[in-house]
């Protein structure tokens, strides 16, 4: 069994526990379930940077990327940079994340919060919401076309963005739907973990520009944006290259000034 399948497994469990343990009656009850969202395409489509900046513990390719920081000094730090929005990893068993990281985090800073999570369920978006997110990934690899359209109709009742990822011609043919915002390529393979920016580059053209494209995972410099702009794309994930750094934020600071 791949990784992806492994995690999917491990995710099912985890969510049928979850619903168990809070109804989505108390979820509807959180003070944030009915706050005004934020729109990380809209920054996206404004900005000359571009910068959507994670925070990641560690991750099965790499194991522990930082072990030290907490949630809200990497949170205001990368507000402090000027980033267009924050990635915040919520799975617990891979990626060291939490939902209660993603509370943290909105508690911290006024940038979109993306929930980071391997969505496989309508409850995972009302729980996004419940904890202050904006935008949600789906993951198309892990996803039928059913699936992403029913989930990314459900997070846009919500008023959610929805960020789709893909990373081949395949999985993108059968995601271009209009409920979604955003199209991500992300560069690593989630099976076999290689990153290639060619990935990107491929994918670029086939996607409609009335999406915001993204490109995700494995940039470490800003020559790896410039090389990137021409393709179209207006969104650059970055985890790693801040996160493992004693100072994210101030990172991601000297980041987005070279890149202007
Ligand atoms: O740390 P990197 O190489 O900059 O990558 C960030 C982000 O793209 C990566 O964490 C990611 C992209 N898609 C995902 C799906 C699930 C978990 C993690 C991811």
């Amino acid at each position: 069994m791949n990784i992806l399948d492994k995690i999917t497994l491990d995710k099912k469990k985890e969510v049928a526990l979850r619903k168990s343990l809070i109804p989505i009656s108390q979820l509807e009850q959180s003070v944030l379930f009915n706050r005004n969202t934020l729109s990380l395409a809209n920054n996206l489509r404004h900005s000359t940077t571009g910068i959507i900046a994670e925070h990641k513990r560690r991750s099965p390719s790499k194991s522990v990327i930082n072990n030290t920081l907490n949630v809200h000094d990497v949170a205001s730090g990368y507000e402090n940079a000027g980033v267009c929005g924050m990635s915040v990893l919520t799975d617990g068993k891979y990626f060291g994340g939490s939902l209660d990281d993603l509370l943290l985090a909105r508690a911290s800073c006024n940038l979109p919060l993306l929930r980071k999570e391997f969505i496989i369920d309508e409850y995972q978006l009302l729980e996004a919401k419940a904890y202050g997110a904006d935008v949600i990934l789906l993951i198309a690899a892990i996803l039928s076309k059913e699936e992403i359209k029913k989930y990314s109709e459900f997070a846009k009742s919500l008023n959610l963005d929805v960020l789709l990822e893909v990373h081949n011609e395949e999985e993108l043919h059968k995601s271009i739907m209009p409920s979604l915002d955003m199209l991500g390529v992300n560069n690593r393979n989630l099976k076999t973990f290689d990153v290639s920016l060619e990935t990107s580059k491929q994918l670029s053209e086939l996607i409609p520009n009335d999406f915001v494209k993204v490109s995700e995972s494995g940039i470490s410099n800003v020559n790896a944006i410039k090389e990137l702009q021409p393709y179209g794309y207006k969104g650059f994930l970055i985890g790693e290259n801040f996160m493992k750094t004693d100072n994210p934020g101030e990172n991601a600071t000297k980041f987005i000034k070279d890149l202007k």
